[in-house]
């Protein structure tokens, strides 16, 4: 599947697809049924729940979960907005490919496929406070570049993202999708100083005054704003909804990705959960204005899909209690009487 039309984004974005009900209604009997006081599982209960209706199946598994992390260049590091050297973009790349990457180890210990996406690393967006990021051709290219990482009979999508300078693209995403000033979705990233926050600020203010007079649409926002690695983080969730993957988001530049989608429609991001909530300050404010109550809260502020990649682990968890326990009758127990 892929994108090679505005009309076919439009589509995937206003599609009418919802879990199964029926199915949703079996898990949450099940649950009831299992031995243990109704409720006492907490989240996890709503998590298998959750994965019941996308996948369609009252017992949902977790054999094939896959890990994708899209790695894209920004020409906004040209206004010093990073701690670290565009060159890090694509030399994380090669240590994502050597295995020696948090992604990496932590991909393992969650039983996921890694896929690792380079998107035009020597071919960096333009600088987004003078023009759109994208022109439209290379966003539709990004969206099905993501989109094609995703097929039917995945149990779980976990996405994440590499590249040096995104946190500013979010920003602006975020600023120009949900408003707001600049200053309260601008953060340190990799651990840029006071100074540089400053200069962050008054880069996401001139994105959006560049690009006020512009439709506020889902992909003009993506393709104005974003970046490669981000636009395919939109494809990849936008077809998993087609193909009724659930997903796990990681952090703010993840979520940062889903915002125009979920503002033109909400629905379009209905079978994403968010992995954790990251150190990043505005990715607090950005899960609350998406309606998404993070997994985890680790104070991780890597990317990568790492944090998503750990709340796998408590994914599997839901899963294996809600498939593996006994219930009332099965293991003579009394119900509350
Ligand atoms: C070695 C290294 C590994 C990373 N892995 C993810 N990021 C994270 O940091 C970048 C965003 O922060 P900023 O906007 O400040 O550049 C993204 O690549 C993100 O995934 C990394 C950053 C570095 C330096
Ligand atoms: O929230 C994140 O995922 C994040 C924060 C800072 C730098 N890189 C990623």
């Amino acid at each position: 599947m892929s994108f090679a039309t505005l009309a076919d984004f439009e589509a995937a974005l206003a599609a009418p697809i919802a879990p199964d009900a029926e199915v949703i209604a079996q898990a949450r009997a099940r649950q009831a049924d299992l031995t243990k006081p109704p409720g006492s599982l907490g989240r996890l209960e709503e998590i298998a729940i959750f994965f019941a209706g996308w996948q369609g199946r009252a017992r949902p598994r977790l054999e094939r979960g896959r890990a994708v992390v899209f790695a894209g260049n920004h020409g906004v590091v040209a206004h010093n907005v990073s701690a670290f050297p565009a060159a890090v973009t694509a030399q994380m790349v090669a240590n994502f490919e050597h295995g020696g990457a948090a992604i990496n180890a932590l991909s393992r210990a969650a039983g996921l496929e890694l896929k690792v996406v380079a998107l035009d690393l020597d071919r960096p967006t333009a600088d987004f406070t003078v023009a759109p990021a994208m022109t439209e051709d290379e966003c539709l290219a990004a969206l099905s570049a993501g989109a094609s990482t995703v097929e039917a009979g995945l149990d779980l999508l976990v996405l994440g993202e590499m590249g040096i300078g995104n946190t500013t693209a979010a920003a602006a995403l975020c600023a120009r999708s949900l408003g707001g000033d600049a200053a309260v979705w601008v953060g340190p990233g990799t651990g840029i100083d006071d100074a540089g926050i400053a200069r962050k600020v008054a880069v996401v203010d001139r994105a959006i005054a560049c690009h006020a007079d512009a439709p506020m649409t889902a992909f003009e926002t993506l393709r104005r704003v974003g970046g490669r690695e981000i636009a395919a983080i939109a494809g990849a969730v936008l077809r998993a909804r087609q193909v009724r993957v659930p997903v796990l988001l990681d952090g703010f530049i993840c979520c940062s990705a889903v915002a125009p989608l979920a503002v033109a429609a909400p629905a379009s991001i209905a079978h994403c959960l968010a992995g954790h909530c990251s150190a990043e300050p505005g990715h607090r404010r950005l899960l609350a204005a998406l309606g998404l109550e993070p997994i985890l809260h680790l104070d991780m502020r890597l990317g990568e899909a790492s944090g998503a990649a750990v709340a796998a682990n408590i994914v599997r968890a839901a899963l294996a209690a809600h498939d593996g326990m006994a219930t009332f009758a099965e293991a003579g127990v009394s119900g509350a009487g």
